[in-house]
């Protein structure tokens, strides 16, 4: 092998993401670190310096609940405490990772807290604005109990295209340790309506934009 160690976790999801556009991991993150994840954000008091989520970047913002029910608080990396410490060292590493083995030009990343209340939902959508071509992947970490069940809703749900062109929904259970990445630019997906507060932490690996802004 070259100079650095392969890394089976993430080796799968590469090849999940070449081949389909997304892949779901269940161990990119320890229990142990999950477990503090999941503390960190539901100790934040429940929606303390949560804000009602905007649709749209700053050029094109305004608040549609009808569209979109969370709660989120954007993570400073600048200013991060020690489990969010936790959080961006790994993601980082996967980021580096991608970029050395899959030349994917990852610049940045953006990350953000999520709570999904009772009875909030996020529409169908794709992540990626048209204004702004930066949002590469998506990436949703889930922070809930590990038996979340699907009476409880908040399944995220992928529409992906069988080969005949139809439709086909893959619908993701938000359990605790659970990793969602998929394609930003391509695939539309959608949050079903929660029956009991839902948390994660939801991100975009980001390129150079090639459409001028
Ligand atoms: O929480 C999820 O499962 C997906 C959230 C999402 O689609 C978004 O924030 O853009
Ligand atoms: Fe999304």
């Amino acid at each position: 092998m070259g100079e650095f160690a392969l890394n089976s976790i993430y080796e799968k999801i590469i090849d999940d993401i070449l081949e389909q556009k997304y892949s779901i991991s269940d161990n990119f993150f320890s229990s142990e670190e999950t477990t503090q994840l999941r503390n960190h954000v539901i100790n934040q008091n429940t929606n303390e310096g949560f804000h009602q989520a905007a649709i749209g970047n700053s050029q094109n913002e305004k608040i549609l609940k009808s569209i979109r029910g969370d709660k989120i608080k954007w993570i400073d990396e600048a200013n991060k405490n020690e489990v969010e410490e936790i959080f961006f060292t790994k993601v980082n590493d996967f980021i580096s990772y991608l970029n050395r083995t899959c030349y994917m030009g990852i610049e940045e990343s953006e990350f953000h807290y999520a709570a999904y209340t009772k009875g909030t939902f996020y529409q169908r959508h794709v992540d990626a604005f048209k204004n702004d071509d930066r949002r590469t992947l998506s990436m949703v970490f889930y922070l809930n109990d590990e038996d979340w069940k699907d009476e409880f809703g908040g399944q995220l749900a992928l529409h992906l295209l069988n080969d005949d062109g139809s439709e086909k929904e893959l619908n993701i259970l938000p359990f605790a340790g659970r990793m969602a990445i998929f394609d930003s630019k391509t695939i539309p997906h959608e949050v079903k309506t929660v029956k009991k507060t839902r948390y994660s932490i939801t991100g975009w690996l980001k390129t150079r934009p090639t459409n001028g802004f």
